[in-house]
């Protein structure tokens, strides 16, 4: 039976509960240089423990809650730090392909001298993962569950994505994906949620969840599996790819506004709308997060002004139009393109916005104006800049969405401008954060949304 020890949600040192007390200080190490890691522009203090339950002998899942110094900035109530999810595997001795895995060696209590390693990179523990959710069952506080009615195969060959990405997914003889969070909000997280919903709603643009792992104490939800499209292309690569050869976009960008539109209204199905939204308060938010990313980012400051006239216009509108549950973080890279036709992943949302934000309903003019701004990235990345081959793609974009939907974005530009600038606010603070080299790219569009309007 595997070995639990699980202690609530509320902190408590390493040092003093566990073993595992002298990883603490390799955690701290560790856990800024990841891609997935949210909390890259504070230092971490101190690493203490949440949970940790042994799956088999030498592997560990672990729930950590990695603090950060106090707020910087007077007002600033965002929370003192995060909790992640890893898992753990201990060794005397590494084996050179797990190189790239390697944490550190512990240097002192039980574990002193032996390699500590992210365990997600170990085949090994990857396919006891799969075994656990083929036989749903609990291990301590961890919920392994499945739907019975997907056939689940023993024995698929699994294999950690390498992508660049916000979680770590492994996929499974490329016939299943697990995608497993890593930082880790207290509630059902909508890229489980969503899915499901959407599944039970009959839409067929979004993989169904076949198996999921949950956290019961409090209830979070820590993994998804999910059907692989084998041979399926991002959306991201088939417009670089697109670019590179000098090639239009267009039809692949109508069928992709067609495509959402058609998520959208099945996102409005399955979960309740709001039809009395008011803008000014949305406006307001919008100010306040540039204000916030301003500080984060001083580059920002000169366009503030400019920048404010967008959500200053849009809040005077006053009513606004059914909000309703989104995708929340749609770009190129969150569509894939399988025989022909377009799939959407990752219904997570914005990373570094609270679950309940996320899960709240808002304007679907968020989603499309997450990809306007896709293309105009797409675009940004070749020189000479094409600014006409986004152009074209922005339209079919929306010209696919108003054919699918009924109602063209493009009929109300005011809107469009506060929620394309909403989000070009949104990536100079991702791309500040996690690719500074990338930062030049949403820049340009604060430049041209601060000074010509959108
Ligand atoms: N169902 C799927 N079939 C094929 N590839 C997938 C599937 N789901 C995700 N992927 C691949 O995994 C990558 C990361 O998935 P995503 O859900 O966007 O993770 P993250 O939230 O960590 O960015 C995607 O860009 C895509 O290449
Ligand atoms: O990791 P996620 O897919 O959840 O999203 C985060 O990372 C994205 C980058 O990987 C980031 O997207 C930005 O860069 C993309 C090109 O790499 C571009 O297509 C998007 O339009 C742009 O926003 C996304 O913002 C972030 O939430």
């Amino acid at each position: 039976m595997a070995k639990t020890e699980t202690v609530s949600l509320r902190p408590r040192g390493l040092d003093s509960i566990h073993p595992m007390a002298s990883l603490s200080g390799l955690l701290r190490e560790w856990l800024p240089r990841q891609r997935w890691f949210a909390g890259k522009d504070r230092p971490v203090t101190d690493v203490t423990l949440l949970s940790m339950t042994e799956l088999y002998p030498g592997c560990l899942h672990v729930l950590v809650h990695a603090e950060h110094a106090r707020p910087r900035t007077p007002g600033d109530t965002s929370p003192s730090g995060d909790c992640y999810q890893l898992l753990l595997g201990v060794r005397e001795h590494l084996p050179p392909r797990l190189a790239g895995a390697f944490i550190g060696r512990a240097e002192d209590g039980p574990l002193a001298g032996l390699a500590v390693y992210d365990a997600f990179h170990d085949p090994r523990s990857a396919a006891l993962l799969l075994e656990r959710l083929r036989h749903p069952g609990t291990a301590g506080p961890l919920a392994f569950e499945r739907d019975p009615s997907v056939p689940l195969p023993a024995a698929l060959a699994p294999r950690l994505l390498d992508a660049e990405q916000s979680n770590s997914s492994i996929v499974y003889g490329d016939a299943f994906i697990l995608k497993v969070f890593r930082r880790i909000q207290p509630g059902v997280n909508p890229d489980l949620e969503v899915p499901s919903a959407l599944a039970r709603q009959g839409c067929a643009r979004v993989p169904a969840p076949v198996a999921w792992i949950r956290t019961t104490r409090p209830d979070a939800t820590l993994g998804v599996l999910q059907p692989f499209l084998p041979g399926a292309s991002d959306g991201w690569t088939l417009a670089l790819r697109a670019l590179a050869e000098g090639r239009d976009f267009t039809a692949e960008s109508y069928e992709l506004g067609q495509a959402t539109a058609e998520v959208h209204l099945a996102l409005a199905t399955s979960f309740p709308t709001d039809p009395r939204s008011e803008n000014g308060p949305v406006a307001a938010a919008m100010a306040e997060r540039l204000t916030a990313a301003a500080h984060c980012v001083p580059a920002l400051q000169p366009y503030v002004p400019g920048l404010r006239t967008a959500f200053d216009t849009f809040g005077a509108c006053g009513a606004g139009r059914t909000v309703q549950r989104i995708h929340g973080d749609l770009h190129l890279g969150q569509v894939l393109r399988a025989d022909r036709e377009w799939f959407v992943i990752d219904f997570e949302g914005e990373p570094s916005r609270p679950l309940a934000e996320r899960r709240s309903v808002q304007s679907p003019v968020r989603d499309v104006a997450g990809m306007l701004r896709s293309f105009d990235y797409a675009a940004r990345t070749r020189q000479p800049w094409h600014p006409e081959w986004a152009d074209r793609c922005r339209d079919a974009y929306c010209a696919g969405y108003a054919d699918g939907a009924g109602s063209d974005p493009r009929a109300e530009p005011q809107l469009l401008r506060a929620y394309e600038t909403d989000r070009a606010v949104y990536e100079v603070v991702y791309e500040a954060r996690h690719r500074p080299d990338w930062l030049p790219v949403p820049m340009a569009a604060i430049r041209r949304l601060a000074t010509r309007g959108g």
